[in-house]
């Protein structure tokens, strides 16, 4: 049985069961991979499971300390994700500026990738999951070359796998840059809600043997 999973992750993963957010099957990742589990955040589609899910992100960053000006949520569903939280910051007091990007550039009227608020000096990206890391190194990239710094990053779904070497994407952020990551959530404790929900025993044993072929130590 794995470890209890902290409140925020409890209750992201009570949500994501609600919209029936994550799936057990086969599915193919953006990394090649292909996984035995998926978090499909666009599945979290109303106003209501919106807002549940920014405000445990929201308190998830409050409670990290990370000091930043700005957030940046990359598309296609940082998209949403970066504005929600940026209400849900709202609600408790705390006026944060946000961008989000276009995965085209677009060659008319305001032309350009970045959309919204200017990059603040101190940028947390906000996106739904991690995996190989692509997606999040993409973002620092797009961040550092307009000039700004990555002050943090904040997932909702660490899936604590092998990135560019053993160690998570997380992990080397954090090692290498001084990066202060957050996650809400982590395989982890996707495993141990899963066990209590009573998945099969074949799903299980699939996760497991996944996680024993890309998940870190
Ligand atoms: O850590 P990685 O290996 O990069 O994988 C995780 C990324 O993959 C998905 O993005 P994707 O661009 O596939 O989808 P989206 O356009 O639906 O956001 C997901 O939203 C993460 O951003
Ligand atoms: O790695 C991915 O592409 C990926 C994994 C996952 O669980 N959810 C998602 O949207 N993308």
């Amino acid at each position: 049985m794995s470890a209890e999973p902290t409140e925020h992750s409890q209750e992201f993963l009570a949500l994501a069961d609600t919209y029936d957010a994550l799936k057990f099957g086969e599915f193919q990742l953006k990394s090649g991979r292909v996984s035995p589990y998926f978090f499909n955040m666009g599945a979290i589609a109303s106003g209501a499971g919106l807002k549940r899910l920014a405000a445990g992100y929201a308190a998830a960053l409050t409670s990290s300390g990370i000091e930043y000006d700005s957030l940046f949520g990359p598309a296609y569903k940082g998209i949403p994700l970066v504005a929600t939280v940026a209400c849900a910051l709202a609600d408790h007091g705390h006026d944060v500026p946000f961008t989000y990007n276009r995965k085209e550039a677009k060659d008319h009227g305001e032309g350009g990738t970045l959309v919204g608020a200017p990059l603040g000096q101190r940028v947390v990206i906000v996106d739904d999951v991690i995996t190989a890391g692509t997606a999040v190194r993409e973002a620092i990239a797009l961040i550092r070359n307009a000039g700004s710094e990555v002050a943090g990053v904040l997932i909702a779904l660490d899936r604590q796998e092998r990135g560019t070497d053993a160690r998570s994407p997380l992990q080397a952020l954090a090692a290498d840059e001084g990066i202060p990551t957050v996650a809400v959530s982590t395989l982890d404790d996707v495993i141990g809600y899963a066990e209590r929900a009573g998945l099969d025993d074949h799903r299980l044993a699939a996760i497991k043997r996944y996680r024993d072929e890309y998940g870190v130590a």
